[in-house]
């Protein structure tokens, strides 16, 4: 029998040390890591773990596709592994049995594989999920650690419930009769021996003491939508509703898009492509990005696809068949560190569905130009640059979860600790460029000619007239989902003053038919009353980020899809109920603003899922 050509199992098994060598495996192919380990991002101390191993599952959901071939000198690339020669890895030493009352989570039915919980938490049926805060709900039950702490985070949480809920993973009997106190050592929450069910695994609803978290910019971002109050009319005839619009011309079934959100992988194994299906589905358009820079360091954002409703009228009349086409999207924009490459996107798009690229302008200006053209020959409609990111926020809670990685391991090093810790802002420092400015956009603006091109990160009238100024198409107010500056105000509260400055500089067209220079809202979105309101304020639309990625981790390609319909049933009821047959009815008459400054509404939903973040040490056993 001929022998069969690549690498033997066993010899990579031998390879499992700095002083023999590192081979790890991924997708099937044997990698010499050796000499990569201290200059891989995510420090030497993941890959020593690994070593001799197949660590594609741990690999997958973090990495961008084109991350070896990028980063792997070729010579380290042994070739393909000969297959059922790698030895089994040793079975990992058995937890300690609990104790009689443990309360036990699970991963159950999450997307992503590599769970860090144990068995129990059984997520309720799709059925059962009424709004989108109840997706964000069953997410933070059941997504693994890492992926649940990197959506949800936020700039400068305090990463305490990363640490718990890591020691919790590992360890069955720390979840005796836990207990969640709050930063002033009230007892909030107990899980006893009878818990279970969802509800009793609850985090403190209560707005924190001043000052013990930092992510003020995500919670106002939600809370700004409770201080605007509705005007409605009566006695309109609102017995069917319509609340389809358009972005430059592209139909869309409501007035909001995916927004780009990066590693779709680490809350479902398929990524970003259940997003762009879903959005096909509904009309709605995707914003995706590039995998060369991104969200995390090192990917480059890819932007938007967007969906397309077609409806087509074929009328033939003798010899001449006449076709009117009426596309309708549901946009949505992709991020740059998507875990699904930009092209899978593309190519997951239905025909005639919109897509727009988010992009992460690159140190490597050359570089960053391919991407646009080559976005621009894929039929990708709008660029969305992202503006507010020339670092990377210090997302603690995301931190605090590699640093309790380390702490499992012998071979932690201080030195890898400061690594992983300056690691995202050094890896990407090299892919967004924070010597970006204004005189900078001419040249992609030239590059994506043919493209509407937009700033997605505007933080304040001044910025947005000089974009209008510009010839730019349109502004994101966006504050990064609260992942960037603290204290970055919200978008909602910014909208009326930058609508004012714009009319008062002639930039916006009357509506309905804008189009001339559009206005974008994303952050804190959950609700269409939350879009109405941005919308009657003067938004063309809304991007909804982490809720999508929620549905996407908890129940896949079904799950947007229910939270799109979602939308849409709150759709026709709010808008019959305030009295607005068309979404060109929704006028700023409609809505009371008096509010907008004061302080904030709590909402319950949004406080529930809200993860309170605790200075370390903060945490109790009975
Ligand atoms: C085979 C060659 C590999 C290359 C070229 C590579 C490259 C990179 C790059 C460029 C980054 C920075 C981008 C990012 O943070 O996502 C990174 C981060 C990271 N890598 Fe790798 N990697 C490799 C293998 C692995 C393996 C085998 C593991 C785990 C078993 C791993 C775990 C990580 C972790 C945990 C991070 C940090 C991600 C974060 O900041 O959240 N890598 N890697
Ligand atoms: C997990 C995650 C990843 C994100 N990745 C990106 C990205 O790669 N590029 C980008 O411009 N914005 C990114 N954002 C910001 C979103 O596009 C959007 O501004 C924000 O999520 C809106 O807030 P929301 O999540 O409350 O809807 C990300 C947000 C999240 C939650």
């Amino acid at each position: 029998m001929a022998q069969q050509k690549g690498v033997d199992g066993k010899v990579v098994a031998e390879h499992n040390s700095r002083e023999k060598g590192v081979w790890i495996v991924i997708h099937g192919k044997v990698y010499d890591m050796t000499d990569f380990l201290d200059e891989h991002p995510g420090g030497a101390e993941i890959i020593l773990k690994y070593a001799g191993m197949d660590a594609t599952e741990e690999y997958d959901p973090i990495h961008p596709p084109d991350a070896i071939t990028d980063n792997l000198d070729p010579s380290k690339h042994l070739g393909p592994l000969i297959p059922n020669t790698l030895p089994a890895p040793p079975a990992p030493t058995p937890a300690p049995a609990p104790a009689p009352n443990t309360v036990t989570i699970s991963q159950k039915g999450a997307g992503a594989g590599n769970s860090d919980r144990p068995e129990e938490y059984v997520k309720p049926p799709l059925e059962e999920i009424l709004s989108l805060h109840d997706f964000e709900a069953v997410a933070r039950r059941s997504m693994n650690r890492r992926g649940w702490n990197y959506y949800s985070s936020s700039e400068t949480m305090k990463a305490e419930f990363g640490e718990i809920v890591t020691e919790f993973g590992r360890c069955p009997e720390f979840w005796q009769g836990l207990e969640w106190f709050s930063v002033r050592g009230q007892r909030r929450n107990k899980l006893t021996r009878n818990s279970g069910a969802d509800d009793e695994i609850t985090m403190p609803v209560e707005v924190p003491a001043e000052g013990s978290i930092a992510d003020h910019a995500q919670r106002e971002n939600h809370n700004a939508y409770h201080r605007v109050w509705f005007r409605p009319r009566i006695l309109r005839n609102v017995k069917s509703v319509d609340f389809s619009t358009s972005i430059w011309g592209h139909a869309t079934s409501m007035p909001v898009y995916i927004t780009a959100t990066a590693l779709g992988k680490l809350g479902h194994p398929e990524g970003e492509v259940c997003l762009t299906r879903a959005a096909a589905k509904h009309d709605i358009i995707q914003m995706t990005h590039d995998q060369g820079d991104s969200d995390l360091p090192d990917m480059a954002v890819i932007v938007v696809s967007v969906v397309e409703v077609v409806v087509v009228v074929v009328f033939v009349i003798e010899i001449v068949r006449m076709v009117i086409v009426v596309v309708v999207e549901v946009i949505v924009v992709i991020p740059t560190l998507a875990s699904c490459s930009f092209d899978e996107m593309v190519d997951a798009a239905s025909p005639g569905q919109v897509q727009f690229l988010q992009l992460y302008v690159n140190a490597d200006r050359a570089r960053t130009i391919k991407i646009i053209k080559h976005a621009k020959e894929r039929g990708v409609k709008a660029l969305f640059v992202t503006v507010d990111a020339p670092q990377l926020g210090r997302r603690e809670k995301d931190m605090r979860t590699k640093f309790e990685g380390n702490a499992s391991s012998q071979q932690t090093s201080g030195k890898d600790n400061f690594r992983r810790d300056q690691g995202a802002a050094r890896a990407i420092s090299s892919f967004i460029d924070p010597s970006l400015n204004w005189d900078d956009l001419a040249e992609l603006a030239d590059a994506a000619k043919g493209m509407k091109v937009v700033l997605k990160g505007v933080q304040c009238w001044e910025d947005a007239v000089m974009a209008a100024e510009r010839g730019l198409d349109g502004v994101v107010l966006s504050n990064h989902g609260g992942r960037q500056l603290d204290f970055a105000p919200s978008p909602l509260a910014i909208l009326p003053g930058v609508v004012a400055a714009l009319r008062a500089g002639g930039h916006l067209a009357p509506r309905p038919d804008r189009g001339k220079f559009e206005i974008f809202v994303d952050g804190g979105v959950r609700r269409a009353t939350d879009v109405l309101k941005a919308v009657a304020l003067g938004a063309t639309a809304v991007g909804i980020g982490r809720p999508m990625i929620y549905s996407m981790s908890t129940y896949g390609e079904e799950g947007v899809s229910k939270a799109l319909q979602i939308l849409k049933d709150e759709f026709e009821m709010n808008m019959r109920l305030l009295g607005a047959p068309t979404i060109h009815d929704v006028v700023p008459s409609m809505v009371d603003t008096s509010a907008l400054h004061a302080p904030a509404v709590g909402g319950t939903m949004y406080q529930e899922n809200y993860e309170q973040m605790m200075p370390v040490g903060v945490k109790a056993r009975l």
